[in-house]
Parts: structure tokens; sequence; C-alpha cells
């Protein structure tokens, strides 16, 4: 338990962003909220009970703001100067790491200040987390912006159990391997005793990395790592013989995709105000015989310029008018200061201003474009006015949207089109599945959705509801909690729970 001298914790949770929302006020008059996030309901349950803290970045630059409590969970902020803001999140984080882990859609940059930035940060991170954590404790680390924090933590304290998730995905070798810091960023992950993936696909991908880098030996899940001199006594866990008879301690590398708090949506369907809201905004966009949904942060990952483009064919082909057939698209704000961001805003707003302006007609815009946040009530009633849900990544680590919308849809009504290349597609096997690099596929997937019966509507959404609320965020924290804390990683028990049919897209798992 915690005690009051000595502020430490049993569980320890470390993310880049703390999961709170600055209200209003200043200094020790600061007022927080918890942000409404699925990890928040997810492990607010748990660090309750095990006696936890979140360690975090507030989000703002250059504020110090003491530990805190939102909402009965214990919060330990991170602070970031404004030049921390941009070398280590908006460069090394969002500028290096995004881009080179997400297939290189766009072009990542290396640059050494950033690298030195990213360890610095990093440091701190695993510093706060080591102040903090009681003997044996069990921290949990979250993402990419973080992963030389497991390492700083064994190397200091061997005692502790550690947990990293990856919340996007791990690329394979062939572009991993551009990283000039690769070795550093696998041996810091190697630091946990569980690193968990999104998709079968991406554990594959990080254990051919350690194999390629370090030539150690792998079975299945598990990764063996040779203990070296001074290391022997210190590892307490996970200790085992190597197969050439050395000593080694076992890492377990496998995926623990994600979800959302299912019962948390279909609350919100059930809500007699978010289903009129559902209403009026069909009203207010003029009735149009079908409504299309497209919900992403403004990223060039989402393939909302891919989606656009099959949209403004489809009006061109004359298979449908702006009256009949409406696409609303919220491209909520983010990552505003990196310029891959700031110039794929241009190039959606001209595209959207070109399909709109050629396509048209009085009261009926084709696209109807908004560059703006919602809270998560007017989400749930855009996902049940919307007869089709459009998700068309070109790589995402899961993609909540997609399971949020199947979860809402509890009149078992409503299509979802989906991007293979999205780590949701692994179990929503029965969504309208798209590659949106194939545009006419594309094409084909969106009059498909149209124009599929009631019948098959239903029976899709009723097999996509099945594995959504029987697979909910809750499950997955205990999942991945339950494998950390077990004894040996060969327990039969860490086995993988994914349809057996997952296929990665060609090429990602190689
Ligand atoms: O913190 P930001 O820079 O504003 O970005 C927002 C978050 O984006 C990423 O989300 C990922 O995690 C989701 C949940 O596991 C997953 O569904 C999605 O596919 C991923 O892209 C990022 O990983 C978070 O760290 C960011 O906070
Ligand atoms: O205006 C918006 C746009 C998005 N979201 C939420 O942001 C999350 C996006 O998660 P996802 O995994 O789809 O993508 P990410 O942005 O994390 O890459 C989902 O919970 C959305 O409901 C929101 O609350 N308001």
């Amino acid at each position: 338990m915690k005690s009051a001298e000595s502020e430490q914790y049993e569980l320890v949770i470390v993310s880049n962003r703390l999961p709170v929302d600055h209200v209003s006020g200043e200094g020790d008059d600061a007022v927080w909220r918890t942000s409404p996030g699925g990890l928040v309901a997810a492990l607010e349950p748990v660090m309750r009970e095990r006696d936890g803290v979140w360690i975090g970045w507030p989000g703002m630059p250059d504020v110090h703001f003491e530990p805190f409590e939102a909402d009965g969970i214990d919060l330990i902020p991170v602070p970031l100067s404004a030049e921390e803001v941009e070398d280590y999140y908006e460069g090394f984080s969002n500028d290096t790491l995004w881009p080179l882990y997400h297939d290189v859609i766009s072009p990542p940059s290396y640059h050494r200040e950033w690298w030195e930035a990213y360890q610095r940060v990093n440091r701190r991170f695993a510093d706060a987390a080591i102040e903090v954590a009681a003997p044996n404790a069990i921290v949990w680390v979250h993402d990419y912006q973080l992963q030389l924090v497991p390492k700083m933590l064994r190397d200091a304290r061997p005692d502790l159990i550690i947990g990293f998730f990856n919340h996007i995905p791990f690329p394979p070798y062939g572009i991993y391997s551009q990283l000039p810091w690769r070795r550093q960023i696998v041996d810091g992950l190697l630091g946990a005793d569980v690193v968990g993936f999104q998709r079968v696909a991406d554990a594959g991908n990080f254990a051919r990395a350690v194999r390629r880098l370090h030539g150690f030996e792998t079975r299945g899940n598990i990764i063996n790592v040779p203990l070296e001199d001074g290391q022997l006594e210190q590892t307490v866990r996970h200790r085992a013989t190597g197969r050439r008879g050395h000593p080694i301690r076992t890492v377990l590398a496998r995926p623990f995709p994600i979800s959302i708090d299912a019962q948390e949506y279909q609350k919100l369907a059930a809500d007699p105000q978010i289903r009129a809201r559902a209403r009026e905004i069909r009203e207010e966009l003029g009735n149009p015989r079908v409504l299309m949904l497209g919900v992403d942060r403004l990223d060039y990952t989402k393939g909302i310029r891919h989606r656009m483009k099959a949209f403004g064919e489809l009006l061109e082909d004359g298979a449908f008018t702006s009256e009949e057939v409406a696409l609303v698209q919220v491209a909520s704000p983010s990552r505003e200061r990196v310029d891959a961001y700031a110039q794929l805003r241009d190039e959606v707003e001209i595209m959207v201003s070109r399909i709109n302006g050629d396509f048209s007609q009085l009261g009926h815009p084709g696209i109807h474009y908004l560059h703006q946040g919602y809270p998560r009530e007017e989400m749930v009633a855009l996902y049940l006015a919307a007869d089709v849900m459009l998700v068309t990544a070109l790589r995402d680590g899961m993609n909540l949207v997609a399971k949020e919308y199947v979860a809402s849809r509890t009149d078992q009504d409503g299509v979802l089109i989906l991007s293979e290349f999205a780590g949701a597609s692994d179990e929503l096997r029965q969504a309208l599945l798209v590659n949106p690099h194939d545009i006419d596929g594309l094409k084909s997937a969106i009059v498909h959705a149209i124009r599929m019966p009631q019948r098959e509507r239903t029976r899709r959404m009723r097999a996509l509801r099945k594995r959504v609320l029987s697979h909910d965020v809750q499950r997955w924290s205990a999942t991945f909690l339950d494998a950390l804390t077990r004894e040996d990683h060969n327990d039969p028990a860490n086995h993988l729970d994914i349809p057996k049919r997952t296929v990665a897209p060609l090429g990602y798992g190689d």
C-alpha cells in the first residue's frame, strides 16, 4: 500500500500525455478533468485496486505542476520545455518515429539533436517512475515516445516488473533499419518483461529486428536475452538457460489488440438526447438518402485524401449526386507545428474545395468538412446518424473509431468500410475490408455499402458487435497485466486471442 511519507505506489503507469485536460486556473489553483479516453476507463479500476499513479506530460510547455489528483487518480506531471516539445515530441516522436513506424508514408527526418532530446526526456520519465515505484512494483510504460524507458528502469531497479505497450505499428526490418539509433531503441524495449503490440505482424517485426541486430534466439513469442556479468544475481524473474547453455532472461513479445469501453458507447447510444441529436444531424444535412462519415485526427496515416478521391470520382461518374449522398469528414487538428501535418491540411482543404466546387448542388455540398474536435457525445450522435463509416487508414496501430462505430450501433445497422492496414482489421473481419491505395476497389466498396441489403447489414454488424463487446478495453488491460505478472512466459495461458484467419497486408510482416 501507499504510505504517506514515502509516496510509493504498487502500479505506475507512464505515458507521454497525462489522461487529463486542463480546465482552468494556474499553479496550485489549476483545475483538471480526466479526459474520457478508453485507457483511463480501463486503468482506473485497476489503479484503485492496486494503488496506482500515472506519470505523464500535462500537454503544455514550460509549466511545472506539483503532483495532483483528478477524479480520484493520482497524477505526477513531467515538465517539458518549449524546446523539448519541439525536439522530443514534434521532432523525434512525430517527425522521426511516427513516419518511420507508419511505412514511411511521409519521409522521416533524422536529426541528432532530436535524438539527444529524446534520450534526455526518456530519462526524466524513467527517473520520475523510479522515484515513486514501491519495491517489486509494476511499471507499465506506453508508446513510441518512451521506448528507452524500460531499459532505464531495469538498469536502476531490477526489482520492478516492467511492461511496455506500443500503440502504433512496429515496422518491418527493411524500414526499421533506416533508424540511426535502431540498436538503442531495441535495447530500450528489451528492458521490459513483456512488450505488447497491436498486431501479430508487429510482434513478429520486433522479434525479427532483435534477431537481425543482436542474433538473440527467439521461440514463438519469447525472446531469449543473454545475461551479462553482473546482471545474474540482480535478475530475479524469468531467468532460464539458453540453447547454448548460457544464462538468459526471457522477454514476452506478443500482440494485445487494444479496444474501447464498449459498455460506455452502448450506454451513450441509448441516451435519448444523443439519439435525438443523431436525427437532428441528418436533418441539418438535408436528409440525404445515404450519410457517409469519416472521423480522424488530421494525419497523413489516415488515408483521408484517398477516401475523398474515391468519393469525388463517384460523384463525377454519376454514381450518385451530392443531394443523395453526403460525406461528413471530421478532421480534428493534430500536431499542427509539424510541417507534414501543415502540408496535409493544405492538400485536404484544396481537395475538398475542388470536389465541392465541381459537384455541389445548392444547399448540398458533397463533403461537409469539419476541422474541429468533438466531445464523445457528439461522436456517438454522428456514429448513429451515419449509414456508412469510412476508415481508410494507410497504416494505423488499431483505429478505435472503427470499434466505437460498431459498439454504438445497438440497432445492428450501418456498414463499416475498413482498411486492411488498420490493426482493427485483424478482428473486424465482417467489415468491408479495403486496400485504400486501390481507388477502384474503394469505389466498389462504397457502392456495395450503399446498396447493401438490410439483412446483410444486420448479419455483418451483429458479428462485428459480438467481437467488440466481448473484447473491450477492460479485458485488454486485464490480459496485459495477467501476462505481465505470470511467473512463466512459457505458460500456455499466454495464448493469442486473435481470430486465426488474420493475415497482415503483404510486405508488412517480412
Ligand atoms: O498525443 P498526440 O500526439 O496528440 O496523438 C494522439 C495519440 O495518437 C496515437 O494513437 C494510437 O493509439 C490508439 C490507441 O491504442 C490506436 O488506436 C491508434 O491506431 C494509434 O495511432 C498515439 O499512439 C498516442 O500516443 C497519441 O496520444
Ligand atoms: O473530434 C474528435 C475526433 C476523434 N475523437 C476520438 O479520438 C480517438 C481516435 O483514436 P484512434 O485510435 O481512431 O486514432 P488516433 O487518433 O489515436 O491515431 C477516438 O476515441 C475518437 O472517438 C474525438 O473524441 N473527437
